[in-house]
Formats: C-alpha cells, structure tokens, sequence
C-alpha cells in the first residue's frame, strides 16, 4: 500500500468553554491513501466537522499528530500553514460564496490569495468553471444561481490552487436528492480525473454507499469502526453502526400481508448480493424439511457491490416438537450463511407478535 497521504495519529481536540471542556474529537486515529474518497460519517455531534478541520490545521489538535505526506504538519504557523492549507481545498455545506461580487470574482479572490498572477488568472478562472459545468456563468451573481449550481462553484473555488486534497463538510447536506446526485458525479470525476484525494464528512448514508470508498464512523468524539464502505455497512459490528446501517437497508414487510400469513418465524437476513444465495435457503429449506417463504427483499450498491437484505418466513412442515426443533435448527444453519441474522418475530396462529409492529414503527420513524 502507497504511504497515506493523510495520518491522524492519535489525534484529540477538547474545547474549553466558561468552566466546561468538550472532548469534540477522542484520539482518532486513521489514514486516508492517495486518490481514495475518504468518509466519515456519523450522527450529529459525533465530532465529524472538527476531526476534519484538523486536517489542514482550521483546528488545532490538542493531542496527537497530523501528517501530510509524510510531514508532521502540526505545529505549522506562518507562511508554512498558509502553503499547507494552499495543498488543501475546503467545500462546505452552505456553500460560503461572497454575495455580492460575480462568480468569476468569488474564483479571482482564490487565485488571487493563492499568488496566481493577474495574466493568469482570467483563463483559469474561466477554465475551473469549465471543469464545474458552468462555463457560462463567470458574470452571474451567486444569488441567482440555485443551489447546485453555487456548490459547483464553491468546489472550483477550492480547486482554484491545484490542492492534492479536497475536504467537503457536509457539502450535499443542503441539496435535494438530484442535485446531490450531480455534485456526487462531479467529485467522482474530479477524483478520478485529477487524482485528488476526497475526505467527505456526512450523516447521509445515501452518500456515503455512492461516493466512499472507505469510511470510519464516529460517535463521542471517537472512531468505533474504520474499513470498507461495503464492510462497515454490510458486517457492522458496533452497535451504533448496526443501527445506521438498519435504518439504510433494513426493510418493513408490508403490513397488509402480516395478516395473510402462516404461523412461522420472521427473519430479516443480509447477504452479499453477488454470492448466488437462491442455492442457499432451497438447500437449507430440504436439509431441516422445513418452509422458506421470501416475503421482501431488496438490494442496495456499495460502489460495484451488492448486499441484499431478505425477509423470509420461515415454517414447519411437520407438526408439533419435531417440526418446531427442524425450524430452530434450519434457522442455525442460516444465521451462519448470511452477513446479518436478525429475528422480527414469531408469528404465531393466534395473532401478529407485537415485535413486527415495533419494527414497522422504527422503520416508519427512522
Ligand atoms: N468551537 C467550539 N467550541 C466549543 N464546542 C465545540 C466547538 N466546535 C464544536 N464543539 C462541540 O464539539 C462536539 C462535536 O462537534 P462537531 O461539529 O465536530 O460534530 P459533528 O459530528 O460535525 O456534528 P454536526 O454534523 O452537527 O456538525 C459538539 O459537542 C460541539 O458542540
């Protein structure tokens, strides 16, 4: 593996504010490779923003190391911190355009900070806008242009100075689903076009399965799990990640067809899409004579890579104890198939378990 071209080592922010401190960010440590899209997701309050902003020092680390290629940067004041942060773009949800100059202007003060010459500067300027989609619109004022379109522009600003690393807050957090699709299109591009390394920070799973490649996710100040978008959302293992992840593709059985069921047990399971997992559950349903009925499922993408997510009822062929005990066992022998086992209920002869409907309801509220 190539040497990061981020390393947060060890890093702790703590604020200090009247009497109280707050420890925004708990010794995070993580590396992000050159040229991956980077993400860090986590609920609101979960320290996502600070961590990022250590990066290129807009705050400071009150423990620990930030390294950029391979230069402990830490400790840069000056002229140094002013190249560093140079190296380093910054998008942010609520775009941060100046108002009341042209978009063409808002690119020119980038440049300008960045000691581009002024012979330079127009074609530049003009040729940023280009990259972004909105050639045509270096004379308009931000206000009249909607919310992507002035996205796309805080991004050209941030790519004005040739920076290696693109940091984004939140920058889709504001936009409706179309629209952020097309700044997600756009940063794929200009990751894949000009190799430049993302660090994207969002509470939007959607965004999170389309655009990293790796993610942590924080809670308190502190990273509880770091790895593949796919690993982390297909095989959570910490409980807070579970729950993200079942909100993002847990799946409800509609409740018109609760009442049509036989008496049998609800299992929600997830798999990995590209395994063939037809074979799976007829092998199982024959070796315990046991019933597998597929109720609902979907599939969601990880970049190129499935995870499906089933809800199967599972019921006895044979009456009484033996086909009680096939059905504990065929349920066994799927719960170590599958990335995720997850029982909704047993539905019994007498009634809908009161747990389908609490499922239902967190899904409904989620
Ligand atoms: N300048 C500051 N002074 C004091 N406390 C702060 C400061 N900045 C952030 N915090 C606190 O640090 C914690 C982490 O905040 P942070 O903004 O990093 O979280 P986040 O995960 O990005 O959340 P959000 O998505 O809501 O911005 C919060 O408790 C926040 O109130």
């Amino acid at each position: 593996m190539a040497a990061p071209i981020i390393e947060l080592d060890d890093v702790s922010v703590t604020f200090r504010e009247g009497g109280r401190t707050v420890d925004a960010v708990r010794h995070v440590s993580l590396n992000v490779q050159p040229g991956e899209i980077f993400g860090i997701v986590g609920f609101s309050g979960a320290g996502k923003s600070t961590l990022v902003r250590t990066v290129n020092l807009l705050e400071r680390p009150t423990g620990g190391r930030v390294v950029i290629d391979g230069q402990d940067v830490t400790q840069l004041r000056g002229r140094q911190l002013r190249e560093l942060r140079k190296s380093i773009g910054f998008v942010f949800q609520g775009f941060n355009l100046i108002g009341n100059v042209t978009v063409g202007a808002n690119i020119d003060f980038a440049l300008r900070a960045g000691g581009v010459p002024k012979e330079r500067r127009r074609a530049r300027t003009r040729e940023l806008l280009d990259l972004v989609g909105l050639g045509q619109k270096a004379d308009s004022y931000p206000s009249s242009l909607s919310g992507g379109q002035q996205q796309r522009v805080s991004i050209a600003r941030a790519l004005a100075n040739e920076p290696r690393i693109l940091l984004c807050d939140e920058a889709t957090s504001a936009l409706d689903v179309e629209t952020t699709e097309e700044i997600l299109a756009l940063l794929r591009r200009i990751n894949r076009e000009l190799g430049i390394t993302i660090v994207f920070i969002t509470h939007q799973l959607e965004v999170a399965q389309r655009l990293f490649d790796r993610v942590a996710v924080m809670e308190h100040g502190e990273v509880i799990e770091q790895g593949t978008t796919f690993d982390v959302f297909a095989e959570p293992t910490h409980e807070t990640t579970k729950a993200l992840a079942e909100r993002f593709l847990g799946v409800a059985v509609p409740r018109q067809l609760l009442p049509e069921l036989p008496a049998g047990r609800l299992i929600e399971l997830r798999y990995r899409g590209d395994a063939a997992f037809e074979p799976i559950i007829s092998t199982v349903a024959q070796h315990h004579a046991v019933a597998v009925n597929v109720l609902h499922g979907t599939i969601e993408y990880f970049g190129t890579r499935p995870v499906g997510t089933l809800v199967v009822l599972v019921t006895a062929t044979q009456p009484g104890q033996d086909g009680a005990r096939a059905v504990d066992e065929a349920l066994d022998d799927l719960a170590g198939r599958v990335l995720g086992f997850r029982e909704l209920t047993s539905r019994t002869a007498d009634g809908i378990g009161l747990e389908v409907d609490e499922v239902l309801e967190q899904e409904v509220t989620a």
